[in-house]
C-alpha cells in the first residue's frame, strides 16, 4: 500500500474572484504540473498551522483570514519523476494575507479566472476542485411568483451590480407565454452582466428559451440517461442516491435540500448541517445547500464542503 501524505493546499481569491495557480518546480515530483500553493502537513502540526507555514515558505506571505473548505483523497501512481503515494488534501480558501506574494521556489505563479483557465496541466487530484470553482458561492432562484414581475425585474439588477454570477428561473405556475416573455427579459439583463441562467424545467424548453443551462428536479434527475448537451446543467437533490446519480451523469451542480427549515416548508424534514455535510463527503461534483438559507449560512455551508448556498426569498 502507497503511503498516505496530508497536505495543506491554500486557494487564495482576489475579491474579483481570481485565484493564484503556482507550477511545481523542478526537482519535484510532477515537475511543471500546476496546483494550488501548500504542501505536506508536518507531524505535530495543524491543517491551519500547515498551511500559514507553506504561504510563508513558497509564497513570503502570511494569511490573515482563511475558511476550511473540503477534503479530498487521491491515488498517485508511479510516475518517472515521483513514487506512488495517496495523498489527503486539505483545502483552505485564503481571502487575505498580509505581504507581497513573491514566488520563492522558482515556480511561476498565475492568477486565474475560475471560468477561463490559461494555464495547463493542472494536477489530476485538483480535476473536481477546478470544476466547482468555476461556479459562484451564491446561486439565486427567482421568485416573480410572490413579488411580481416588475419588483423582480428591479431586485435582480441590483443583485447583479452587486456580483450575482448564477440565477435559476424557477416559476411553475407561469403558463408557456408568460414564461417565455420573462425569460426574455431575464436573459437580456443577464448576458449584459455575464450572469449564467438555469431554466427549471425540461432540456428541450431551456434551449428552445434561449437559456445557457437547465435544471432537474429529482423525478427528471432520476429519469435522465445522459447529461443534456450544450446545457450547464444542475439537479435538485435531497438525499444519497440522487446525488450519485447527478454524479454519475457528471452533472455540473447539484442542489441538496432542505438544509434548514424554510417558510415554504416549515414542516418538512430538515437535514441539518451535520447530516447535510455527511452526504457531501467524498462528493466530487458542485453541491449548494438549500432551504432556509441565508447569506450569513456561507461560511457553514463552506465548511460542510459545499460550493455555496442557494436562496429563493433571502437573496431579492
Ligand atoms: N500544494 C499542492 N499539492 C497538491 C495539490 N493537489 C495535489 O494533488 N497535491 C499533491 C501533490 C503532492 O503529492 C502533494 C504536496 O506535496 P509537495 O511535495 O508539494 O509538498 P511540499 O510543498 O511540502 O514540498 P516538499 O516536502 O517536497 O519540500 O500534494 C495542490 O493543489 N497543491
Ligand atoms: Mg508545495
Amino acid at each position: 500500500m502507497s503511503k498516505l501524505v496530508q497536505v495543506a493546499v491554500a486557494i487564495l481569491i482576489r475579491p474579483n474572484g481570481e485565484y493564484l495557480l503556482a507550477s511545481r518546480p523542478q526537482g519535484k515530483g510532477w515537475a511543471g504540473w500546476w496546483e494550488f500553493p501548500g504542501g505536506k502537513i508536518e507531524s505535530g502540526e495543524s491543517p491551519a498551522h500547515a498551511l500559514i507555514r507553506e504561504a510563508q515558505e513558497e509564497l513570503g506571505i502570511t494569511p490573515t483570514q482563511i475558511q476550511p473548505w473540503i477534503k479530498r483523497r487521491y491515488d498517485y501512481p508511479a510516475t518517472h519523476d515521483a513514487e506512488a503515494k495517496t495523498v489527503l488534501l486539505h483545502f483552505f480558501f485564503v481571502s487575505a494575507w498580509q505581504g507581497e506574494l513573491q514566488a520563492r521556489e522558482g515556480q511561476q505563479l498565475a492568477w486565474q479566472h475560475p471560468r477561463q483557465l490559461n494555464v495547463s496541466p493542472v494536477l489530476p487530484a485538483n480535476a473536481p476542485i477546478m470544476q466547482a470553482l468555476s461556479l459562484p458561492p451564491v446561486y439565486a432562484i427567482s421568485n416573480v411568483q410572490e413579488m411580481g414581475e416588475t419588483a423582480f425585474l428591479q431586485a435582480l439588477r441590483q443583485q447583479l451590480d452587486l456580483g450575482l454570477q448564477l440565477i435559476q428561473i424557477r416559476e411553475p405556475n407561469l403558463g408557456q407565454d408568460a414564461l417565455a416573455q420573462l425569460s426574455e427579459k431575464v436573459l437580456a439583463l443577464c448576458t449584459a452582466y455575464d450572469c449564467r441562467c438555469l431554466l427549471n424545467g425540461s432540456p428541450e424548453l431551456a434551449t428552445q428559451l434561449g437559456y445557457q443551462g437547465v435544471h432537474l428536479n429529482s423525478q427528471r434527475l432520476m429519469a435522465m440517461l445522459t447529461k443534456p448537451e450544450n446545457l450547464l446543467t444542475g439537479a435538485s437533490c435531497h438525499d444519497l442516491e440522487q446525488l450519485q446519480k447527478a454524479q454519475h451523469l457528471q452533472l455540473d451542480c447539484a442542489l441538496l435540500s432542505p438544509v434548514l427549515p424554510t417558510a415554504s416548508h416549515p414542516g418538512a424534514n430538515n437535514l441539518g448541517w451535520e447530516k447535510f455535510a455527511d452526504l457531501l463527503s467524498g462528493l466530487e461534483i458542485p453541491v449548494y445547500g438549500l432551504g432556509g438559507m441565508r447569506p450569513e449560512h456561507l461560511p457553514q455551508a463552506l465548511a460542510s464542503g459545499a460550493r455555496g448556498i442557494a436562496m429563493q426569498r433571502a437573496c431579492w
